[in-house]
């Protein structure tokens, strides 16, 4: 829903009827939009997705039953509700069986109307809900999360590739299963391919895709071979019956200016690229974020339920958060496992991001002795890379070559190792 408000669309080519819903309805303080046929409620339908649509059967252009297809093709978790003066058990069993929630038969009465529009409200939010307990619907309230859910509601049942662009722990995930969630394979499987998993291997690759969704991070990182093989595969239409979502936190436009990655095969998957923002661009969604965070954390890990004081959550919105939501989640796990009051204060913050900045900070330090030789040689790989990146200006080529390695080798090595080159 894109307003407190819940918007409802009413569809009906009788004006007496479609005025007389329209004032009860407002009256009731919902939003409401009016279309005459088809073609205006497709029209308004396009402009907001509403909560709720009110759909006349009988209609001179286009009827009901096609109309409503025709939008729960567009949008399955739409909420619709039939409306007819010649109602048949028939045609209210097949509109059910195609999606719509009831039936209303006309003549209307206001107690019948509005009883309809409340309980198909309410089996929405139930819906709703239960969905995001399933695919991890994106939570958040700031304009920047209202409109990223929107568009993905909008495009999750084009065909086309999609790509995720964001910073390491920002969100490509949750964006990428609330993709499929709402996509047309949303029965197939969600199927992650790292750099390191790719199958070189056209008949792997169409097996795997096959009715199923495609998850592909991190692009930037797949190697000459692997971006040959899917650029082939996209230009000769082989991956069509599935849903194939590509994500990176680099620039990609960049990896093609280096040399890094194939041009063609930019342009083949992103036409539909969604920018996840960094927590610290939207810091106004901390306090939900919290609250779902220690609602999964407690009902799904069985860790205690402790409640975050308003000082404590104002805190939280002064950190800078590097690595994103994943840092705050992990915050939060740490907070409900370790604190031992069951009210969560500023001082526990302070600590808790306290130890973070520590663990985060090692890597920067000289060489640790006293380190197991494995983190040792990461720290040490950290330090050096770093070095290399700024003595290249962040070109990744470059500084593969003064490294003396395999340029994809070595982006996989500053994605292990947490190195953003853009913050080079
Ligand atoms: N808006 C959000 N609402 C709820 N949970 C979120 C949201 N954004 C991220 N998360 C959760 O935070 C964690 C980290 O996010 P996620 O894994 O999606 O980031 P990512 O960008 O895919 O990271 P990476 O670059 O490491 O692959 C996940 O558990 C994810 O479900």
């Amino acid at each position: 829903m894109s307003t407190d408000k819940p918007l409802i669309l009413v569809v009906d080519d009788e004006p007496d009827i479609r005025e007389l819903i329209k004032d009860i309805l407002e009256d009731e303080n919902y939003l409401v939009s009016v279309a005459a046929d088809g073609q205006e409620a497709q029209t308004a339908f396009n402009k907001q997705l509403p909560d709720l649509i009110l759909l006349d059967i009988w209609m001179p252009d286009i009827d009901g039953i096609t109309l409503l297809k025709e939008f729960k093709q567009q949008n399955k978790a739409v909420s619709i509700v039939m409306m007819s003066g010649h109602g048949t058990i028939e045609t209210a069993v097949e509109a059910t069986r195609l999606g719509a929630s009831d039936f209303i038969e006309k003549p209307l009465s206001t107690a019948k109307l509005l009883r309809g529009v409340e309980m198909a409200l309410e089996n929405r939010a139930k819906q709703v809900a239960i969905q995001r307990e399933l695919s991890q619907v994106p939570v958040g309230k700031s304009s920047q999360m209202k409109l990223l859910r929107d568009q993905v509601e909008r495009i999750a049942r084009h065909d086309m590739p999609i790509l995720l662009v964001g910073e390491g722990g920002a969100g490509k995930h949750c964006f990428a299963h609330y993709l499929h969630s709402l996509g047309n394979y949303a029965d197939g499987k969600f199927i992650e391919l790292s750099p390191e998993s790719f199958p070189l291997d056209s008949h792997k690759i169409k097996s795997l895709a096959a009715n199923n969704c495609i998850y592909i991070n991190d692009l930037a990182l797949l190697n000459d071979d692997a971006q040959a093989l899917l650029l082939h595969l996209l230009e000769s239409k082989q991956l069509d019956s599935c849903q194939l979502i590509c994500a990176t936190q680099f620039a990609l436009q960049k990896a093609v200016d280096n040399n890094d990655f194939l041009e063609g095969l930019l342009y083949q998957i992103n036409s539909i690229t969604l920018a996840i923002p960094a927590l610290k661009d939207h810091i106004e969604d901390i306090p939900e974020l919290v609250h779902n965070f220690v609602d999964l954390q407690t009902t799904q890990a069985g860790l205690p339920y402790r409640r975050f004081t308003v000082a404590a959550q104002n805190r939280l919105r002064n950190h800078d958060w590097p690595g994103n939501v994943l840092e705050l989640k992990n915050v939060i796990q740490r907070l409900l496992l370790l604190s031992d009051s069951d009210d969560i204060d500023v001082v526990d913050i302070e600590q808790a991001l306290h130890s973070e900045a520590e663990a985060a900070a090692e890597g920067d330090d000289a060489i640790n002795f006293d380190l197991p030789l494995r983190e040792a040689r990461e720290q040490f790989e950290r330090i050096y890379l770093l070095q290399k990146l700024q003595e290249t200006d962040g070109n990744v080529g470059k500084a593969a070559k003064l490294a003396g390695m395999e340029r994809t080798h070595l982006y996989r090595k500053l994605r292990s190792l947490g190195i953003d080159t853009k913050q080079i």
